[in-house]
């Protein structure tokens, strides 16, 4: 698997004001739809585009336009919804799909409670959205989910990543036939006894929509 890690100042920055325990939801909001636009620029550079010829005001010129299928945004509830908007400012003609999935707090195991998906997903690129990749294994289900459903490549965006996740993440998907890349905001230190993130940004689907 390809894993970029993103090294912008204004992602650090941004990355900082998130993390803080006294930003408000409202500005967790903004600045994670702010985040994911920064980090789309570089998750879509392998968007499949087709030549097309254009006549500009003064002559013809040659150019690209994104190839069909449309990439496929998926989005993994509840989360990873906080991205979306992020994503489809950059690539407004993206359909969406929706996976929604949990994570038991104590066994730390995911489970997935609704999907909305194309049945067929063959030749389709994805592109998966979830704030926080900890243990691994909401990520790992949720790509295997869509190369099983024939998704051909696989992008995964995530602000934050703990290393024992993606050594995890990667082992789990050692097998995978497709390609499958992860573009990152930051990676930090460990997991913490409970599977979170630390030094982390807390629980963010929480700070996102509120404690339910
Ligand atoms: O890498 P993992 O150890 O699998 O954990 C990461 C998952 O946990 C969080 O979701 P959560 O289960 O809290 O659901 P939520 O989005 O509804 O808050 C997060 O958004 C990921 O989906
Ligand atoms: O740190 C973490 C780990 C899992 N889910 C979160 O929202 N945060
Ligand atoms: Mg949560």
């Amino acid at each position: 698997m390809e894993i970029t890690v993103i090294d912008h100042p204004l992602v650090a920055h941004k990355l900082t004001v998130l993390r803080d325990v006294e930003t408000d939801s409202p500005t967790f909001r903004r600045l994670t739809e702010e985040l994911v636009t920064l980090l789309a620029y570089e998750a879509t550079r392998e968007v499949r585009v087709n030549p097309v010829s254009v006549t500009t005001p003064v002559a013809p010129a040659q150019g690209v336009r994104l190839a069909a299928p449309k990439p496929l945004v998926v989005p993994i509830l509840r989360a990873g919804l906080g991205m979306l908007e992020g994503m489809v400012r950059l690539v407004p003609t993206a359909e969406v799909g929706f996976v929604g999935m949990v994570r038991n707090e104590e066994t730390l195991e995911p489970s997935t409670y609704a999907e909305r998906l194309p049945d067929d997903l063959h030749g389709r690129q994805c592109y998966v959205l979830d704030p926080m990749l900890a243990t691994g294994g909401t990520l790992a289900a949720a790509v295997r989910f869509l190369v099983n459903r024939g998704a051909d490549h696989i992008t995964c965006i995530c602000l934050l990543a703990a290393p024992e996740g993606i050594e995890r993440l990667t082992s789990l998907l050692d097998d995978l036939k497709v390609p499958c890349t992860l573009v990152l905001a930051g990676v930090d230190d460990r997991l913490n006894e409970k599977g979170y993130i630390v030094p982390g940004l807390g629980d963010a689907g929480d700070r996102l929509y509120g404690v339910v």
